[in-house]
């Protein structure tokens, strides 16, 4: 193709090139036409495809040539990936075993850190520390949710966000037993407390106390929802034991009773101190041993500074009283953590309550998450920190040995002789020796598990109590709250005829439900327990506070001692007969008044850890 066209150009340019008329021009074209002739023409086709055959030819080696080098890059690339990725697969292996090791450390951490917190917690159990737990109520809704003081919450720390003058970097730590953050949810909180709980049934004295400022959340924590009296807590229970409803409904008739009013902290606002306390004892069948415990659950009043409410007139002194029995709550503490001799329990018919229990103590403190709070909540948390240095000794099973047994067998025949002195009747029980028919029959009296009605109560024969059956002499008991509730409707409903019922017993439990507040004319609490209660101990027993709370937020008055003891229609009917009414302890003469702290500035202090 390329000679062809060649030639042609040549002659057009020899044309234009040379001037030459146009018939020499024809002439020549002429015998160069002779020259291309088809033989030519063919020869020079024949020979251009040939070139471009080599051409091609040679772009194809070419083309295989480099599709040879490309299957080699192929496969060497191959044979890479290959052993990259095998050497992945290795290594996603070892980083799997890695993780898993990892993971499996992580869960042994956890669980050492738990077994940890477990012995720490047995330690400060044996020497008698009081626990604390803290917990963070959230905001609530409608508050503004800005910042809140919490900055970091950790198992047992808890850090919170201070202005620069409480700490170099503006945050503070708190270390307590655990710390429960906004979002823990009741049932993590109580099974951390079902040890506790459960020491009640071993024998030991409980207490359990709600502590922190009006509306950081004590109520929800220690009760259940109750829409009845419209108390804004959640369903939940405070005790894992069989008897948690029952208890609990116990404490929402102390808080129906309890009293409440606005102050500027929060709408319903406790005034008052609300002690729900669950008695039980039983024996242990193989010792025959007499075992009981008490459970105080203390749903403290507000803790903060009297001017915070801005409560004036009766509101004012009765925020005052509150404070006195906080404040004396803070001298038995700081006493005991300073181990001194005396202890100055009687100063407050709180601590009065709580003294018998305070070796196996669970303090939950509470604070508030928002920002105007972080005083009260920095000298709550400062106070709970010195709670729970606090070192009470071993608590002790209340175990009744035989010699204990055998004084107190003494003082019911002595009880039971001045009663019939008081009938008139002259019989000297006293006097008589020591038979085991008696012992046994004195034995019958201490463990009722039949609940006789008493026909004439004055001349009850004493062996109307029936000792334990095998099942009643377990030690651990079922409280029949329900019954109790039932009794306590019917006697609210006619309060009158009480003296006359007769009813059935309830054997070895006891329940108390009190409004305290502190007033230096108030006796001595019905939860005492002195050797001369223990008939008394035998019956079941409602406390309720005489309230002046009917009073509703909208007339609140200031209550002096607002406890009023029911007894159920057989507890009163039948003590009489056989033994003087359970004697109160006649206060302590020596610290009969409350201890009045002095500040610096000279005003008398008047919460705790202020
Ligand atoms: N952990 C919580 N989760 C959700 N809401 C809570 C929590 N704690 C408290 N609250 C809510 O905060 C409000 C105040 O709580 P609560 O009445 O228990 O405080 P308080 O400390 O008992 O107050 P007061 O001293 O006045 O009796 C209630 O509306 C309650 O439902």
């Amino acid at each position: 193709m390329k000679s062809s066209s060649k030639p042609i150009q040549e002659d057009d340019s020899s044309c234009e090139e040379t001037v030459v008329p146009s018939q020499q021009c024809e002439v020549r074209q002429h015998e160069e036409t002779e020259e291309n002739s088809p033989s030519k023409v063919v020869e020079e086709k024949i020979q251009r495809i040939n070139t471009e055959h080599y051409e091609e030819q040679e772009i194809l080696l070419n083309q295989q040539k480099h599709i040879q080098e490309l299957k080699q890059t192929l496969s060497t690339t191959k044979a890479g990936m290959r052993l990259l990725q095998k050497k992945y697969q290795e290594d996603f292996f070892h980083l799997g075993n890695h993780v898993n090791g990892l993971a499996h450390a992580a869960t042994g951490y956890k669980r050492v850190l738990e077994e940890n917190r477990k012995l720490y917690n047995l330690v400060q159990d044996l020497k008698g520390n009081i626990r604390v737990y803290c917990r963070v109520r959230p905001f609530l809704p409608g508050e503004p949710t800005a910042l809140s003081t919490v900055e970091h919450i950790d198992e047992g720390t808890i850090t919170i966000r201070v202005p620069s003058k409480y700490g170099k970097e503006g945050h503070k730590p708190f270390m307590f037993n655990k710390v429960f953050g906004p979002s823990a949810a009741q049932e993590e909180v109580f099974s951390d407390m079902q040890p506790l709980v459960r020491s009640v049934l071993d024998g030991y004295n409980v207490c359990i106390f709600a502590y922190g400022q009006t509306g950081s959340g004590k109520t929800f924590t220690m009760i259940r929802n109750n829409s009845q009296n419209g108390i804004n807590v959640p369903e939940a229970s405070l005790m894992p034991v069989s008897t948690t409803d029952d208890v609990i409904q116990l404490m929402d008739l102390g808080h129906m009773n309890r009293a409440v009013s606005s102050t500027a902290m929060n709408d319903r606002s406790s005034r008052s101190h609300s002690c729900v306390t669950v008695h039980v004892q039983g024996r242990d069948l193989t010792s025959g041993t007499i075992i009981h415990g008490s459970m105080h659950l203390v749903d403290l009043a507000g803790s903060e500074r009297v001017d915070k409410s801005e409560v004036t007139g009766d509101r004012l002194k009765e925020a005052q009283h509150i404070n006195k029995s906080l404040s004396a709550l803070g001298d038995v503490i700081s006493s005991l953590s300073q181990k001194t001799s005396h202890v100055p329990y009687r100063n407050s018919k709180l601590t009065q309550l709580l003294q018998d229990s305070l070796a196996k103590t669970l303090m939950f403190v509470h604070i508030s998450p928002e920002a105007d709070t972080l005083g009260e909540a920095i000298s709550t948390l400062k106070f709970a920190e010195r709670v729970g240095s606090v070192e009470l000794g071993a608590a002790r099973v209340n175990k009744d040995n035989s010699e204990v047994k055998e004084l107190k067998e003494q003082i019911i025949n002595l009880k039971m002789a001045l009663a019939r002195k008081g009938n008139g009747n002259d019989a000297q029980p006293t006097s008589l020796p020591h038979t085991p028919e008696r012992v046994s029959r004195r034995r019958s009296l201490e463990t009722p598990s039949v609940r006789p009605k008493l026909p004439n109560i004055g001349n009850a024969p004493s062996n109307l109590r029936q000792p334990f059956s095998d099942t009643a002499s377990s030690r651990r008991h079922t409280l029949d709250l329900h019954e109790l509730m039932r009794r306590r409707q019917s006697l609210n409903a006619n309060e009158e005829d009480r003296e006359s019922k007769s009813g059935e017993w309830i054997d070895k439990q006891d329940l108390e439900v009190q409004s305290v507040t502190d007033n230096e004319s108030d006796e001595g609490v019905a939860s005492d327990c002195s050797d001369s209660d223990l008939l008394w101990r035998l019956n079941v027993q409602v406390n309720v506070p005489r309230v002046a709370n009917k009073q509703s937020s909208e007339n609140p008055k200031p209550r002096k001692v607002q406890t009023r003891t029911t007894k159920l229609s057989e507890t009163r009917s039948l003590i009489p007969s056989l033994i003087p009414a359970p004697s109160k302890r006649t206060p302590n003469t020596v610290n009969s008044q409350p201890q009045q702290r002095v500040t610096r500035d000279g005003k008398r202090r008047l919460s705790l850890g202020k």
